[in-house]
């Protein structure tokens, strides 16, 4: 289905709007910035005590290590302390704010830095686009609701005040989605007598000094978790789904770490049984397994519901037909590089609340989101994975289909092949990928392209 978009509207005609963002982090940072260059009134509110999310580094950790306990205070960030980006700075900056190489104390210029540096670039772009007027930090959305007359009610909760109730014509949705810990079913767990935290709650390795830890999970976070562990523990036992059988065995280059199949079953003598068959016999297990999208503020009467990890229906995963455009989502999809698809999304939101890019129909977002759920069913993509992009050009088709809505440019060719010679990296040195590469040449062709901004 093919359907028209962009309208070359007269700036008189374009509309204001009242904005609230919900979430400060990269997100709701490039998402007050697009709506405020598109003309809107915003408001970004956010219940911690500074800006950019995720990248805000704590040694805070939640009182339930796996996340379970509905009463634990939330920790928003999942960091741990010796994180480096996964992807490089040149491919992972927003698209006209290069995350360039800065001088000056506590900067860190290597091309994939540690987490402070990603927070010290956020904060760069708060000041240089001044978004930091619009932010009311530690103001904690506690209800955002539709109210009478198809406007949104926004309660807040801050330092100051109680509670307090606005009244929004829009609200954009921010709040990230790696704070939630998602637990797979293990046979056996609940007599397994060791102990367990989530990567959510893992800062450092030194609780895990002489021990015999379990590690699930494949991802980014897994990997980096398993090596910094590794470092003073007795033995590290990876257990991944995806594990290929000639990779299993001791991990080439170290001599306390394996790598299993998935875990089979786990029993009371403080067993774990792997799928292929060996079995250890452990102090830890920690779940490197990932998150849940969480939205506890939102009141959309049902119209938006959370099922197996889908945020549905949503066109595009941004709009809920039936209250677009007045409610929307950036920062959904994942595997993917973020900041450039959350400057896209938001670009897009921008020009759809002011009247500049239209929407088709709501039926026919319906059609299109059936169409997206059937197609994932037929190549045998679980629900959970709605959200994900991981799979070939998947983010790139996206992103430049929203470009296209918001006749900005397509994305340019060197992020998509700085971002598969970063996975390809990645997994042929997984030790060393942020310190050696192959791809010098996209370098040069990025700098190139970042002499058109002036940060
Ligand atoms: C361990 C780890 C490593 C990562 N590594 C990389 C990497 O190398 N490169 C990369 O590009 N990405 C990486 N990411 C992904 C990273 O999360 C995204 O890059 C991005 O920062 C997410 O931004 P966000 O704005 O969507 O969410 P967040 O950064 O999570 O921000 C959401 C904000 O909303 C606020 N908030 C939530 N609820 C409320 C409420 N009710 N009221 C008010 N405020 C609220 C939170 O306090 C937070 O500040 C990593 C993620 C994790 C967890």
């Amino acid at each position: 289905m093919t359907i028209k978009f962009i309208m070359s509207t007269a700036p008189e005609l374009l509309t204001s709007r009242h904005v609230a963002v919900i979430g400060a982090g990269a997100g709701g940072l490039v998402a007050a910035r697009e709506l405020r260059r598109e003309g809107h009134r915003v408001v970004v509110f956010e219940q911690g005590d500074q800006i950019g999310g995720s990248w805000v580094y704590t040694a805070d950790v939640e009182s339930d290590p796996v996340g379970l306990d509905p009463k634990r205070r939330v920790v928003h960030s999942s960091l741990y302390n010796s994180l480096r980006t996964n992807l490089s700075r040149e491919s992972m900056g927003f698209r006209d704010y290069p995350f360039r190489r800065k001088e000056g104390k506590g900067r860190d210029s290597r091309r994939f830095p540690s987490h402070r540096e990603v927070l010290m670039y956020l904060n760069d772009f708060a000041v240089d686009f001044k978004i930091n007027e619009l932010v009311r930090l530690q103001t904690e959305v506690v209800f955002a609701g539709l109210g009478e007359g198809g406007k949104w009610t926004v309660r807040s909760r801050s330092l100051q005040s109680n509670c307090v109730d606005e009244i929004y014509d829009a609200v954009v949705v921010c709040n990230g989605h790696y704070f939630h810990p998602r637990l797979p079913h293990i046979p056996g767990i609940d007599a397994w007598p060791g102990k367990q935290m989530h990567s959510h709650n893992y800062r450092t390795p030194e609780p895990f000094q002489d021990q015999v830890v379990v590690i699930i999970g494949g991802a980014a976070s897994a990997v980096d978790i398993s090596r910094d562990i590794a470092t003073v523990a007795k033995e590290v036992h990876i257990a991944a789904r995806s594990a290929e059988e000639d990779k299993l065995g001791k991990l080439p280059g170290h001599d306390n770490m394996w790598l299993h199949s998935m875990i089979d079953s786990v029993h009371g003598d403080g067993t774990i049984v792997f799928q292929d068959g060996n079995a250890v016999h452990a102090d830890f297990i920690v779940h490197c397994t990932g998150y849940k999208y969480d939205f506890p503020f939102l009141e959309t009467n049902g119209v938006v519901t959370v099922d197996d990890n889908r945020v549905g229906p949503l066109y595009k995963h941004v709009f809920p037909p039936a209250l677009a455009p007045w409610l929307s989502f950036v920062g959904l999809p994942w595997k993917v590089a973020p900041f450039q698809l959350f400057e896209l999304q938001s670009k897009w939101i921008a020009g759809v609340l002011s009247n500049r890019i239209s929407l088709p129909l709501e039926e026919e977002m319906i059609e299109d989101i059936e169409a997206f759920y059937l197609s994932l069913e037929a190549s045998g993509t679980p629900k959970s994975h709605t959200h994900n992009m991981g799979m070939a050009l998947v983010q790139w088709e996206y992103n430049n289909w929203i470009a296209d809505q918001c006749g900005a440019p397509v994305m340019e060719e060197w992020r998509k092949q700085m971002y598969m010679a970063a996975s390809k990296n990645r997994l042929l040195r997984p030790e060393t990928y942020r310190d050696e590469w192959d791809d010098d040449d996209l370098v040069l062709e990025a700098e190139h392209e970042f002499a058109n901004y002036q940060n």
